[in-house]
Parts: structure tokens; C-alpha cells; sequence
């Protein structure tokens, strides 16, 4: 206790430097102690002290709730002053750019995600140039050459899902389960090369073996949190002992999931060495980069290709990174369109114009997508207001590093995380207007004014927002790889869904229609941190497709 209150009043006087408005909280961001008891202990400070400052910003996934309110009503630069680390929270334009510039100085610390490693090093937990080695080798497969069939595997993927949902006698109250199977079947198909139907009729798990592929991710990334504390060895180990019954499932899973990693490297190395041409999901092109970088790279270069260690470590990682942020980002939108009718209705009509009755199957990717820009409003806007990724952190280190955000210049101690608020700036209204907590996807929208003589599509295009009020994926060089591949796959979902069916609210018992919407909009909006932000109760609203 005394320790802590020693370092809060070193980090107070140090936060005090910098003369920007300070706000105390009882317990680093970071701390996994904190997220796991901060509930009851903000609960029980909640109703001693109200909702001050000290327990209204200690609460994990503030952000999302307050998002411009703290910087309107302090100043575009405040410091959380904590016993661990004292968090810098900047929202000014500006100075995220010049933050996102000046990488080298401020990069991401490697404490921050050294949890993601449990499989191994990654493109998530490097810094510097293990980083960027990584990167250059992990981001080719993410070419516009593979997004044809990655805009086929979402289409059908997607197609098979709304099949599932016409069928339901009952309303849907699994829309958030199901998006996670439609993200997870994706990412394996067009990721992965391993192609699974949405009733899961893969590939029957191999001799010794509880689990195929699918189901072995399925439960390591369900289960993330759970191997992320305690680790896939101990995990590993409780699975020989059914006593331990789910926990014992979870260690077989994470068994399971790295041998099927190994099968794939040991294929994929035989193929190289004989020769043959394989498909370029992510998996075969980071070993065959990796294996091409190694043998190029000259005597005394050093090594340019991953480890074995890193081709699992970035397998995993790629998954978590893709798998739960599309998941639920296309989950809030869904149930943001089924409480807006109008907007579906705007969005549908796009994809009328641009696809008409043609069949999905059929689409050229090249030719339909660009044109389908109501669809990716939908996208921006639902991540502009609700991103699963809370913040950009980043840090200092050794030396203190002056930055000047608006009027003026400070300097930051070193070791001081850094956090360039997507909440904040994505909702500032000197950007975003008047009505920047609002939904509204027609703001994405420029309107040329004129439809094509050919084919009498609208000429409309997308705005382009100014630089560090919209990083919804990051920006700079650790800018996310999987944007493009994000939005393919929603794009094409949409297509698939709304062609040809709707989706509405289902009002309950005694409730309005009106009623019905604004329960969705408040379930929207009361979210929690599990390790991304996330709603908390989507099964209380139950929704209905129909034919169009
Ligand atoms: C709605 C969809 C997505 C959103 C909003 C999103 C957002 C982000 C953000 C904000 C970051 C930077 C995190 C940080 O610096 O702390 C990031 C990094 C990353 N994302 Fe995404 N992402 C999405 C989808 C994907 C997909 C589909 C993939 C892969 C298939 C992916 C792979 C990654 C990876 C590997 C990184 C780490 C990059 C690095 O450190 O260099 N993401 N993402």
C-alpha cells in the first residue's frame, strides 16, 4: 500500500511536469489484477463518491462512453496518473499525425502485448526491426490477388448464414455467435485454405486429435483470455485430466491447434522442396517468404526470413487480430441497420443498382466493388463510433520526448504509455459536426450529382477525412494489415444479405416497433472490455429476415 502510494506521488509529480490537466486513478489500465477486480471495487467507490473523475475514467472501456466529452471539457491532451504507469491521452489531430510520424520515438511497448506471444513471437508483440522484419514478410499475403476469393469465400459464407436465419421459427437472438462463425469460416477459407460450410461440416478430426482445425481455433480464440493468463503449457497439461472438464477441452484444443500448425508447415515445406505451386493463403505464403527471405538474404546480412516459433506466433495472432474485431464490428452494424430501416433500405438500394439480379456467384470482385460505397459507409461509420480496438497505445522509453499538441509544447517523461484516442477524435464535432455521436452513415457519402449515362449508377464516392480524426484501423507504418480485408469481406457480406432479404427488430411483449429500435440502440451502446471491446448483452434483442 505504502509502495503504491509512493509511486503514485512519483508519477503525480512527473505528470505535473508536463502542465497539462492531470486526472488520478487508482490502478494502471495494464494492470491484469485491476481488470479483474475493478467491477466490484468501482461499484463499491461508485456509491461512496459518485461518478467523479476518479472512478468514472478507472472503469476499463470508459472510452467508449465518454469518447470527445473528457477532451471538450479538459483540453486535447490529459494525463491518467496511476501507482503503475501514467497514461497520456491525446486527441488532437495534429499531434496523433505527428505521433504516427515519428514512429521510432514512439512505437508500441513491447509490455503491452507481450500476453499475445503464447504461441509464439509475433508481428503483434515485436518492436523495431524483429517488427519490421515480420511485417514485411507477414502483409504480402494480404495482395488485392487474393481478394477475389476472399470476396467469394465471405459472399458464400454470408449466403449460407442468412439461409440459416430465414429458417429460425424463433427470433435471433445468436446474431453475435453467428457473426463469429461467419468471421472465423473466413478467415480459415480465404486465410487459411481450409474451407468449412456455416453448419461446421468440416473435416473429421485426424487419429489422435479431439479436434480439426476449425474447432481448435474456434476454442482457442473463444477461450482467448483463459490461454493468455494461464499459458498453453499449463493449459496443455490439464488436458489429459478430464476432472478438469472444460479446462481440460481447452488444453486439448490449444494441443490440437499447434499440431494442425505443424502439419501445415510440413506440407508446405514439402511442396516447396518439390516444386509445386500452392494456394497463397496466409499460412503457405509466410512460410514460402519467410523461406525465400532466408535463402536470399547474403552471408553477414542477418536473418531475414521468421523462426518456426514466429510462423506460430503469427499464425495465432493473425487469427485473434482478424477473427473478434470483424466479428463484432459486424454485429454492431447489424443490429444498427435492424433499428434503422431507412439506412438499410439506402444501402440496399445501392447494391440493387450495382449488382441488379445478376448472380452472387458470378460477381467479378474487380468490377463490383469499388462501386459499392454505401456498403463501406456502413463500415466506417459503425468503426468510427464502435472500435473493438479502444486506443492506439504507445509509449516512450529511455529519453523524454517533446510533443506539441494545439497551443502547446510539453515534454514527456520517458516510460509514459501513450493512448491516440480513436473514441476521442472520431467523434470530435469541430470534424464530425453537431452530430457526431450519431449514427449516420450518409456523412461517408460525396454525391457527385450525376448518374452513369451507361449503366445509370449514382456517382457517388467516399469522403476522405482529415488525417488523425479517422485511424479506426491505426495509421502510420503499424497501420492494421487486414484493413483491405476487413472491408472486402464486409462488403461482400452485405451484398449477400441484403440483396435480397431484410432484416427487422423484434418487438417484445407490450412493445412498440419505435420502442423496439431504441432498445437496440441502447443495447448498442452498453459495452464492456473483455480483451476488445464488446456489448454486453446482445441476446436480449431478437431480430427477423424476411424477403425483400
Ligand atoms: C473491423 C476490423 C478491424 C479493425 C477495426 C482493426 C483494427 C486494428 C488496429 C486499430 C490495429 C492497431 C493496434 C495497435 O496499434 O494497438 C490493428 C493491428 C493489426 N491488425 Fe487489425 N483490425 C481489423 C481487422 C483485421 C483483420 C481482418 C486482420 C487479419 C486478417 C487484422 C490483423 C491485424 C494485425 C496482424 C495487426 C498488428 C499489426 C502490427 O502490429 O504491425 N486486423 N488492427
Amino acid at each position: 500500500m505504502a509502495w503504491n502510494l509512493q509511486c503514485l506521488w512519483r508519477n503525480y509529480r512527473l505528470a505535473q511536469k508536463m502542465n497539462i490537466p492531470i486526472i488520478v486513478i487508482p490502478a494502471s489500465g495494464d494492470n491484469p489484477v485491476w481488470l479483474l477486480v475493478a467491477k466490484p471495487v468501482l461499484a463499491v467507490l461508485r456509491f461512496i463518491f459518485g461518478d467523479i473523475d476518479f472512478v468514472k475514467y478507472s472503469n476499463p472501456g470508459w472510452e467508449s462512453k465518454a469518447k470527445y466529452r473528457m477532451y471538450e471539457e479538459l483540453g486535447e491532451a490529459v494525463i491518467h496518473v496511476s501507482p503503475g504507469h501514467n497514461w497520456l491521452y491525446i486527441c488532437n489531430p495534429d499531434a496523433i499525425n505527428e505521433v504516427f510520424r515519428r514512429h521510432k520515438e514512439f512505437d508500441r511497448h513491447p509490455e503491452l502485448l507481450a500476453i499475445l506471444a503464447v504461441f509464439g513471437p509475433n508481428i503483434s508483440t515485436a518492436t523495431g526491426a524483429d517488427w519490421q522484419r515480420q511485417r514485411k514478410i507477414t502483409s504480402a499475403p494480404f495482395s488485392d490477388s487474393n481478394n477475389a476469393l476472399l470476396w467469394d469465400v465471405s459472399r458464400q459464407q454470408a449466403s449460407e448464414l442468412v439461409q440459416h436465419w430465414l429458417a429460425a421459427s424463433e427470433p435471433i437472438r445468436t446474431t453475435d455467435e453467428d457473426t463469429r462463425t461467419l468471421s472465423l469460416h473466413v478467415l480459415s477459407g480465404a486465410g487459411f485454405g481450409k474451407q468449412y460450410s456455416f453448419h461446421k461440416k468440416g473435416e473429421k478430426a485426424k487419429a489422435g486429435h479431439l479436434y480439426n482445425y476449425r474447432d481448435s481455433i474456434a476454442l482457442v480464440l473463444e477461450n482467448c483470455v483463459l490461454i493468455l493468463v494461464l499459458g498453453p503449457k499449463l493449459l496443455g497439461k490439464l488436458a489429459k485430466w478430464r476432472i478438469f472438464g472444460p479446462l481440460a477441452k481447452i488444453g486439448q484444443a490449444t494441443i490440437d491447434f499447434k499440431d494442425h500448425m505443424t502439419t501445415m508447415l510440413i506440407e508446405e515445406n514439402q511442396a516447396i522442396a518439390e516444386g509445386r505451386p500452392r494456394a497463397a493463403t496466409i499460412t503457405n505464403s509466410l512460410i514460402r517468404a519467410s523461406e525465400e527471405s532466408r535463402s536470399s538474404s547474403k552471408a553477414g546480412e542477418g536473418f531475414k526470413g521468421l523462426t518456426e516459433d514466429e510462423i506460430y506466433g503469427n499464425i495465432f495472432v493473425y487469427n485473434f487480430a482478424g477473427h473478434d474485431t470483424t466479428a463484432t464490428t459486424f454485429s454492431w452494424a447489424l443490429y444498427l441497420l435492424a433499428a434503422f430501416p431507412d439506412t438499410q433500405t439506402w444501402m440496399a438500394e445501392e447494391i440493387m443498382a450495382v449488382v441488379g439480379d445478376r448472380d452472387l456467384q458470378s460477381l467479378d470482385f474487380k468490377e463490383v466493388y469499388p462501386k459499392l460505397v454505401r456498403c463501406l459507409a456502413i463500415f466506417y461509420e459503425t468503426v468510427r463510433l464502435w472500435n473493438p480496438v479502444l486506443g492506439i497505445c504507445k509509449s516512450t522509453f529511455l529519453d523524454p520526448v517533446d510533443l506539441t499538441v494545439g497551443e502547446q509544447t510539453f515534454s514527456i517523461p520517458p516510460d509514459t504509455r501513450i493512448v491516440l484516442s480513436t473514441n476521442g477524435s472520431q467523434t470530435l464535432r469541430r470534424y464530425w459536426g453537431d452530430d457526431s455521436l450519431e449514427w449516420k452513415p450518409r456523412r461517408w457519402v460525396l454525391d457527385s450529382g450525376t448518374n452513369s449515362e451507361e449503366t445509370g449508377e449514382k456517382g457517388e464516392s467516399l469522403f476522405v477525412p482529415a488525417r488523425g480524426s479517422f485511424f479506426a484501423w491505426s495509421d502510420g507504418v503499424r497501420t492494421c494489415p487486414g484493413k483491405k480485408f476487413s472491408q472486402v469481406e464486409f462488403v461482400a457480406t452485405m451484398v449477400a444479405l441484403f440483396r435480397d432479404y431484410k432484416v427487422e427488430v423484434v418487438p417484445e411483449k407490450g412493445e412498440t416497433s419505435f420502442d423496439a429500435r431504441e432498445r437496440v440502440k441502447r443495447t448498442v451502446n452498453d459495452n464492456g472490455m473483455v480483451l476488445l471491446l464488446q456489448m454486453r448483452d446482445p441476446k436480449s434483442v431478437g431480430l427477423k429476415w424476411s424477403a425483400r
